[in-house]
């Protein structure tokens, strides 16, 4: 068995010494497939990201089950930055708009060429490393040209791709130039089976092969609704590190003036555009203001870690999230109550520390695949956590029942969703709590995985699923 993904299970940076530090490497992907451990006999093939990666591939070092690639660093900006995160992100989490919209020129053309050279680098070094027959998993819209790159050199081997963002519904999938939205199909279809996180992305993705492909072929779409990991979360949770974070943060949180415990809304994203960071934070300001009982009474704990910073539009992004987020507190802060704590620098400890100290969570996205943040923190909140939760969100398919559900564009609505939220009595709050944890506990990573691989072992020509 094979994965091949961009993100890899592990990253190395350089210390100051020369000696390379490993640390497991980031994002949703990487924990969704950490059923993959070293006894699994897989080989993940991954690209070297980062200048540590690429020293250690120099140097040889390595962990077992793990294949880096060493794309020119040019070559893996254009295909990641330019046409993975610029175009392909945004043209599924339907992120264009005025005056954003897409030129597709002749430097898209020269990027779409790195993309198709990053896309053959897996290919060609899957084929050259699967036994035959092998079963190899392809991840994301990184790679949607290796299925078919990988059929066309081996097609012995049984193919699958698995997509972790939402698929563009045809009217917006039809923006990219035509050649290409052909080949981004064709290469999809090179695989057996295809799976996605929630049966509206999937209907998507056949409703473009539809319109512009002839239909699926041959290739089978399953759905897996990748679910939280409680057992991992759950002892990760109370480990000390997480418990000093606690503490650091309820010092961070205080107490209202009449000594009372004050509420929490939590969220924690990468600050990525399509979690919708700015309207969450104009949206607690509105509950501030058509609520000012909360004032002094509530404090947004607000992690936006950096992500994709390369990217000029992220981090105009990012300093929008902080810009607002010190207007909230300079315009209705005391000297004893900062109504947004927000910080940015990735801590995972700390994150699993806000989920324990969330009363309620914030996930707000204008369009997600998933959204495993949704998932985590009801299983892993102390007193059980109200879920607010855009209906744009893949987990809303799962959650929604036991959520409040909001518009992600309505910021009026999403406060008062909020208040709600803040305002629910704490029986009925522990109770939606614990349903939200066991629907979103469903399908662990192992066993999203294992469900896939059988999927694919089914065969090529049976049954569509
Ligand atoms: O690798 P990056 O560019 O730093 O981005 C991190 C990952 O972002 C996306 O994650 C998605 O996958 C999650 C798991 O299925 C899902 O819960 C989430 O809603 C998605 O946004 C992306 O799809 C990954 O490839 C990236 O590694």
């Amino acid at each position: 068995m094979l994965v091949a993904s961009n993100r890899g299970p592990v990253s190395y940076e350089v210390r100051e010494d020369g000696s390379l530090h490993s640390k497991r490497g980031g994002g949703g992907v990487v924990s969704g497939l950490s059923a993959i451990g070293p006894d699994a006999g897989a080989l993940w093939v991954c690209s070297a990201l980062s200048d540590g990666d690429r020293e250690a591939v120099r140097r040889g070092v390595g962990e077992d089950g793990v294949l880096m690639l060493d794309i020119p660093a040019g070559v893996h900006a254009d295909a990641y930055n330019g046409i993975a995160n610029s175009v392909l992100w945004f043209v599924h989490h339907m992120l264009y708009q005025t005056p954003l919209e897409p030129v597709f020129d002749a430097e898209f053309r020269r990027q779409w060429a790195s993309y198709e050279t990053y896309n053959r680098a897996f290919a060609e070094a899957l084929a050259g490393r699967a036994a035959p027959g092998a079963a190899v998993l392809v991840q994301d819209y990184h790679l949607t040209l290796v299925p078919g790159m990988l059929r066309e050199l081996r097609p012995d081997l049984r193919i699958g791709h698995f997509s972790h963002t939402p698929w563009a519904p045809p009217e917006y999938f039809r923006m990219l130039p035509d050649d290409i939205a052909g080949q981004v199909l064709r290469g999809m279809l090179g695989a057996d089976r295809l799976g996605f996180l929630t049966r509206r992305w999937a209907d998507a993705f056949e409703a473009c092969c539809d319109r512009f492909a002839g239909g699926l072929g041959d290739t089978r779409v399953g759905v897996h609704g990748l679910g939280a990991d409680a057992d991992f979360l759950r002892a990760r949770s109370h480990q000390p590190d997480v418990a000093e974070r606690m503490a650091a943060l309820r010092d961070e949180i205080g107490t209202a003036a009449d000594g009372s415990a004050r509420r929490t809304i939590v969220r924690v994203d990468r600050t990525e555009l399509s979690k919708n960071i700015v309207r969450g934070l104009l949206a607690y300001r509105q509950l501030l203001d058509d609520h000012p009982e909360w004032r002094d009474r509530v404090v947004h704990v607000a992690f936006a870690y950096p992500s994709r910073q390369d990217l000029a539009v992220y981090r105009d992004y990012t300093a929008e999230v902080q810009r607002l987020a010190e207007e909230i507190n300079s315009g209705y802060g005391t000297p004893t109550w900062t109504p947004v704590v927000l910080h940015v620098k990735d801590d995972f400890a700390r994150s699993l520390a806000a989920y324990r100290l969330a009363d309620v969570a914030l996930v707000n996205p204008i369009r997600d695949g998933m959204n495993l943040v949704a998932k985590e923190v009801p299983v892993v909140s102390d007193e059980g956590c109200v879920l607010v939760l855009s209906r744009e969100a893949g987990a809303f398919e799962e959650l929604g029942e036991d959520a409040l559900a909001v518009n992600p564009y309505d910021v009026i609505g999403t406060a008062q969703a909020l208040h709600e939220a803040l305002s629910m009595g704490p029986e009925d709050r522990a109770e939606r709590s614990k349903r939200l944890a066991a629907s979103a506990t469903a399908l662990p990573p192992t066993q999203w995985f294992l469900e896939q691989l059988s999927a694919l072992e089914e065969g090529r020509a049976s049954e569509p699923d």
